[in-house]
């Protein structure tokens, strides 16, 4: 691993300064070796993939081939480095160096010396990811050290003494950051966290925030290539679904030495494909109740892409996210009302990741996923039903988590599936959700439930409509002991006004708190009938409970 990414970071060098047309130094064939077929965990594709539009202009088709000009445009950072402090310094010094071919040289050694460089720690970050960012800096504290950096300088830089004035420490980060591409010098590489179909990924430290990322950089150089297309469609599709709690995040993306590279949100859990994988492993199964939640959270991410206009097309366990974060809500931003109520003690949140086969529900150009979860009608090119496609695929993924053995990519099995036949399952779902599963495979696709259908079905929510129920029962309790002490009080109050021999103050019983002070009766927390509105008693009229 070790290696890999010292590779990765020397082929990086100079990515973001060098001359146009000179960047021969990177090329397609070293980034592959580099991603070494035993680290690829590719997932087989489609073998038909085509690429066919239905029609007019859109903001998200790309049309073919995109000219190199048009995703040379997302260069966000032509200059070296942000922030724009790094980048003044940067450039003062730049003018005070006398740049030639030897100090160049020089400089990239020196700065293919310098691992781990700074990174700050964010303090509004959860404990845990700040732990790990504290560690980091300490480790990067540790190899900043000058005597460490004279030390190593001096070993390997003998033929450039006459340089080495010019690189003094003060100076070494202010010169690292202008020789570095944006990538190395705004992020720190941890792990490679996948490599698939488009590129791989890399779990990195935003210097500045502290915060973790999952930064994707496409395998081979994009333009003019197909990758190219895919690239852009994520990061259209990403720039305009915006933030959903069950869509991966997107931050930024950027080109870079004829590669794409998007900075998306780090999942901590991995894919749920690596979940399954897990289970799998230790002979555990998916409950039903947790094959539940996931369906009804992916039908959440569905229902906001497919309302903003827009299908995935590629639904599949590595596709779908995981982060794990205790006492969370499922609800959020862009969920309706209902949806916000759903406040679960869930650990587990899915999100739907990997938009590069995402398009327009209006005008299709569809470019189709991993032929394992594809529909029939995508196959025969029928595409006026494309969020059911979805659907079907999201329907065979949660069949995967429930033990389905793996799907075949085309054949008899293949088409049994399509004929809504469900694969063997070795364990037993109750028959309302073994029903929903077999609603999403069907062979008819205005048939299957539409994703908001979903995330309103009673077998998804039923545990919502039992722990609403739960607390609605303990609210009516509250009620009915508020009603009765109101009526003591009220008796009592009846007989003192009958007997005017007796005090004017109705005499309390003993153990009863003096009467009729809303406040000290016990309040109830949540509204009991009516959205949003409190429901009022009124026990001072002389007719009440009578
Ligand atoms: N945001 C993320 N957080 C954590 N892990 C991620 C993230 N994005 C990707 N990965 C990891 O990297 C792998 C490949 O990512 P992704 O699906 O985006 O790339 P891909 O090249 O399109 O792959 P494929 O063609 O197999 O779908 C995932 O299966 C997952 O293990
Ligand atoms: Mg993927």
């Amino acid at each position: 691993m070790e290696t890999l990414f010292d590779g990765i970071n020397q082929r990086l060098e100079f990515s973001s300064c060098e001359e146009e047309g000179n960047s021969s130094d990177t090329t397609s064939d070293d980034f592959a070796s580099i991603c070494s077929p035993s680290l690829a965990c590719r997932t087989p594709k489609v073998q038909r993939h085509r690429s066919r539009s239905n029609t007019l202009a859109s903001p998200l088709r790309c049309t073919s081939p995109i000219p190199y000009a048009s995703w040379k445009k997302l260069r966000l950072c032509e200059s070296p480095s942000t922030p724009k402090s790094l980048l003044s310094k940067s450039s003062q010094l730049y003018s005070n160096i006398k740049i030639n071919h030897r100090t160049v040289r020089f400089a990239s050694a020196a700065a293919n010396l310098i691992q781990a460089p700074s990174v700050n720690v964010n303090p509004f970050t959860p404990d845990t990811v700040r732990r790990k960012s504290e560690l980091l800096w300490r480790q990067s504290s540790r190899s900043d050290d000058d005597e460490d950096y004279g030390h190593r300088l001096k070993h390997s830089l003998t033929s450039s003494e006459e340089d080495d004035e010019a690189f003094l420490p003060p100076k070494r980060r202010a010169v690292q950051a202008f020789m570095l591409s944006r990538y190395e010098s705004e992020f720190l590489e941890m792990e490679c966290i996948g490599v698939g179909e488009f590129g791989a990924v890399y779990k990195c430290v935003n210097r500045l925030d502290g915060c973790l990322y999952a930064i994707k950089r496409s395998r081979r150089p994009l333009a003019g290539s197909a990758n190219e297309q895919l690239a852009l469609k994520e990061v259209y599709a990403h720039s305009v679904l915006g933030h959903h709690p069950h869509v991966v995040r997107y931050y930024s993306a950027w080109a870079e030495d004829d590669h794409m590279i998007i900075q998306n949100e780090y999942c901590d859990g991995g894919s749920l494909s690596d979940a399954i994988v897990k289970k799998e492993a230790q002979g555990v199964l998916f409950t039903e109740a947790e094959l539940k939640d996931l369906l009804l959270q992916v039908a959440l991410g569905l229902k906001y892409i497919h309302s903003s206009g827009l299908v995935h097309l590629d639904i599949k366990p590595s596709n779908i996210f995981i982060c794990q974060q205790p006492g969370t809500s499922t609800g959020g931003e862009g969920e309706s009302e209902e949806e916000d109520d759903e406040s679960t003690s869930t650990t587990v949140i899915y999100k739907i990741g990997d938009l590069g086969h995402v398009t327009l529900i209006a005008s299709p150009q569809v470019e189709e996923g991993d032929s394992r979860f594809l529909a029939k009608e995508v196959l025969h090119e029928n595409y006026l039903h494309l969020p059911k496609a979805d659907i079907f695929a999201l329907g065979l993924t949660v069949l995967l988590a429930a033990g389905a053995p793996p799907l075949p990519q085309n054949g008899d099995e293949w088409h049994s599936l399509r004929e809504g036949h469900l694969p063997k399952l070795p364990q037993e779902l109750s028959p309302p959700f073994r029903s929903l599963l077999q609603s999403l495979l069907d062979s008819d696709p205005t048939r299957r439930p539409s994703a908001r259908e979903l995330c309103k079905h009673t077998v998804l929510r039923e545990k919502r409509t039992e722990r609403l129920a739960a607390q609605l029962r303990r609210e009516l309790n509250v009620e009915k002991l508020r009603t009765a002490m109101l009526e003591k009080e009220l008796q009592e109050a009846r007989q003192a006004a009958l007997s005017p021999k007796q005090n004017l103050s109705p005499r309390l019983s003993p153990g009863l708190k003096p009467p009729a002070k809303m406040g000290s009766l016990p309040r109830t927390g949540r509204r009991l009938v009516g959205r949003k509105t409190e429901r009022s008693l009124s026990f001072g009229t002389p007719g009440y409970g009578v």
